[in-house]
């Protein structure tokens, strides 16, 4: 592997050549829900969670996640409320939703149902204005932060469709990004070569080839390329919380595969995931702790994957009567 990298090295990341980068501002943009603390152990502690439908009334508080009074909330949202920030229009129309350090959870829901949008208002997204509520995040308010510090304090999102940069070579990107991590943390930043013996096991992880490290980001990568690079960049740069949006959209089963065992391997008892999908066959891969179902910018119905196999076998008007 070592040799491998050597010609992208020289080819693409000698400190003598100045990176083409965008402005810091749209990078700011960009790395905004980049984060990172490498995590690699299994998630073989994670207790297993069974609750029936009705267990959990999502229009009340929620106390816990998954009810486990062990447990450490990570992520407390509570009647989150949001609109376009231009037209002023509701989407969000006061989603609870309590995850616990450890936790996988899934969202599910009708397309518009606001799945994309929750997810882009905890990342602190300027499209969306927060009207109502509050969100707690390892005990900080989330809506206090910009959304660069959201990312540097632990949560990453992974985009439904993630953009192309121009110019911008993965290696470059990712080194630059991670190097933005260990500043903030006062730690040394990685040269090229320390970043490549990095980043390499990391390669293997999500099955990716070292030829992708030296295009431009995304630049024409397949739909499925592009969502194996989001979980490069997280298993790079790290999270305490992973918002995965649609993961497994465009993924053939081989990369299915890949994405989740890459994502499983990333997880550990203190850190958890919060998955949006449309298909049951995720959640075989990537096994979760509490399956949400959204309709008309709320959290309407929780319970564990037994509410995903019902939602596929009957649709969701068998959700709704449950
Ligand atoms: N910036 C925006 N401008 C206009 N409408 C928006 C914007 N963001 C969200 N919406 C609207 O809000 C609703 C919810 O969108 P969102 O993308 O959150 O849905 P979703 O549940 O993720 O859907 P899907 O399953 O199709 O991805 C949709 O009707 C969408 O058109």
């Amino acid at each position: 592997m070592a040799s491998a990298l050597l010609p992208l090295l020289s080819s693409s990341s000698s400190p003598s050549r100045p990176l083409c980068l965008p402005s810091n501002s749209s990078l700011f943009t960009i790395l905004s829900t980049r984060r990172l603390r490498l995590c690699c152990n299994s998630r073989k502690n994670r207790p297993h969670v069974t609750l029936r439908l009705s267990a959990i009334d999502s229009t009340a508080p929620l106390s816990k996640g998954s009810g486990d009074d062990s447990k450490k909330p990570l992520l407390e949202v509570r009647d989150l409320t949001a609109v376009i920030a231009e037209t002023k229009q509701e989407i969000l129309k006061g989603v609870n939703l309590v995850v616990c350090e450890g936790e996988v959870h899934a969202i599910m829901g009708k397309n518009g149902s606001g799945k994309s949008t929750l997810s882009k208002v905890l990342v602190g997204h300027p499209d969306y204005e927060v009207t109502r509520g509050s969100v707690v995040f390892k005990g900080e308010n989330l809506l206090d932060m910009e959304p660069e510090e959201r990312s540097l304090a632990g949560l990453f999102m992974s985009f439904q469709s993630p953009v192309e940069i121009p110019g911008v070579n993965n290696i470059d990107f990712l080194n630059m990004a991670y190097n933005a991590r260990r500043k903030q943390l006062g730690e040394p930043e990685l040269g090229p070569l320390e970043f490549y013996a990095y980043i390499a096991p990391k390669l293997d992880l999500v099955n990716m080839k070292i030829d992708f490290l030296n295009r431009n980001v995304n630049e024409g990568f397949s739909g499925g390329e592009r969502k194996r690079n989001e979980i490069l960049q997280l298993a790079v740069l790290g999270a305490d919380l992973a918002i995965l949006d649609e993961i497994d959209s465009g993924l053939d089963v081989d990369a299915l595969r890949d994405v989740a065992k890459a994502v499983n391997a990333l997880l550990t008892p203190k850190n958890s995931v919060l998955m949006i999908t449309h298909y049951r066959r995720l959640l075989e891969f990537i096994k979760p702790t509490l399956v949400h179902i959204m309709e008309d910018g709320r959290i309407m119905k929780t319970g564990d994957s037994s509410l995903a196999e019902l939602l596929e076998k009957k649709g969701y008007a068998a959700i709704s009567a449950v």
